[in-house]
């Protein structure tokens, strides 16, 4: 059994303690409250995150990212993309060996345009961590903490790497794939956010099932078609860190992405829907880091570049679907240039 230090305890770090938990692992939960640590340590819940969900008592929380790191043989990061760098660069201050590195967040720098492996890779020097890997799919923290069914994709460029965090999660309501594409698994799990808020955003106007079908399908062409230019295997689009995560999140109620653009489809500005939600919303950053990185690459994604203008310039949610709606004629399969493996 390992003893695993969870950085970040918010919805999804409490719902993958439980999972951990369940399969037998000690896990340390680090945050930055008190008063949540408090209330996880004395009375099990963490009611800001996951309400009227009892964690398991393995589950023991901490405030202070040293102590949680003491005895751990693996690390979890679970902060949102924007926290990444500073909760890496405190860590490794604490470190004296090398460890696994797994995170399970879901977003893209702007400005570097790193994915969340590059960025732990760039902060933690090579002889403290032995691995990076990535664990994402179509994963709601609410239906997780509840033991749903649940498919998630585990992927490093290390096999042995994706395979220890397969046994590590595995249980029988949270089944893990492995797949060695993490360039793929990284970037669908972080762009199909811009694709939801999108799809909010239509529900938001009035529109039906018409338009986010038509949404997520050609959201997940230019996913694909940034991804490949990026090195990526367009069959990972088809699994579940791609078509799988952009279906859960484009259609589910939990989702903090498709909830933020369904309320700036109903008129409300981007810091009013920021203040209502309370948790974080990974599109927003993502849409940017995405605008800039398909202009560097010379890709071209007109749902990413109108949400972006949207999101950053104050376009019309209106403006932003006739403009979508009225592009120049295309031929579908061409469009989506998928070269042959
Ligand atoms: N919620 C889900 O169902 C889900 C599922 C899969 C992946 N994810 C991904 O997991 C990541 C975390 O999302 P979440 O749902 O847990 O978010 P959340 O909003 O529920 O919680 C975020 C947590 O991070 C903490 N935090 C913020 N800035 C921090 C900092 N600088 N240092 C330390 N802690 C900080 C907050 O206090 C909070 O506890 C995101 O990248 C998200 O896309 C979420
Ligand atoms: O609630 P969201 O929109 O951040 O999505 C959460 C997960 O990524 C779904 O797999």
């Amino acid at each position: 059994m390992s003893k695993v230090a969870v950085l970040g305890s918010g919805s999804w770090g409490t719902a993958l303690s439980i999972v951990l938990a369940d399969n037998g692992h000690d896990v340390r939960l680090w945050g930055r409250s008190q008063k949540q640590a408090e209330e996880i340590n004395q009375h099990h819940y963490n009611n800001q995150y996951l309400t009227d969900v009892k964690l398991p008592s393995s589950i023991v929380a901490y405030t202070d990212l040293e102590a949680s790191l003491h005895d751990a043989d693996t690390i979890l990061l679970v902060v949102p993309t924007k926290a990444m760098r500073d909760v890496l660069g405190e860590l490794r201050n604490y470190l004296d060996r090398p460890l696994p590195f797994i995170h399970a967040s879901k977003g893209i720098e702007p400005g570097t345009h790193f994915r969340i492996s590059e960025i732990i890779e760039e902060e933690v020097p090579q002889h403290l961590r032995s691995s990076v890997a990535v664990i994402s799919g179509p994963s709601h923290a609410e239906e997780v903490a509840l033991r749903q069914p649940t498919t998630i994709t585990s992927s490093s460029l290390n096999p042995e790497a994706a395979k220890y965090v397969q046994d590590l999660f595995m249980t029988n309501h949270f089944r893990v794939y492995t797949n060695p594409d993490l360039i793929g698994v990284e970037i669908g799990g972080a762009l199909k956010n811009i694709i939801a808020i999108g799809a909010g955003m239509t529900n938001g106007l009035g529109f039906g099932d018409n338009a986010k079908a038509a949404l997520m399908t050609r959201g997940l062409a230019e996913i694909a078609r940034l991804g490949l230019k990026l090195g990526a295997s367009p069959l990972t689009f088809a699994g579940l860190s791609g078509l799988g995560d952009l279906i859960v999140t484009c259609t589910s109620v939990h989702s903090r992405n498709w909830r933020a653009g369904n309320m700036l489809g109903k008129g409300k500005s981007i810091d009013e829907v920021l203040n209502e939600m309370g948790m974080v919303v990974e599109g927003i950053r993502t849409t940017k880091a995405a605008y800039e990185l398909a202009k560097k690459e010379k890709v071209e994604m007109p749902i990413t570049n109108v949400l972006y203008d949207v999101l950053f310039h104050d376009k019309s949610t209106k403006e932003a679907v006739s403009e979508l709606m009225g592009r120049v004629k295309k031929h579908e399969v061409e469009d989506l240039k998928i070269d042959p493996l």
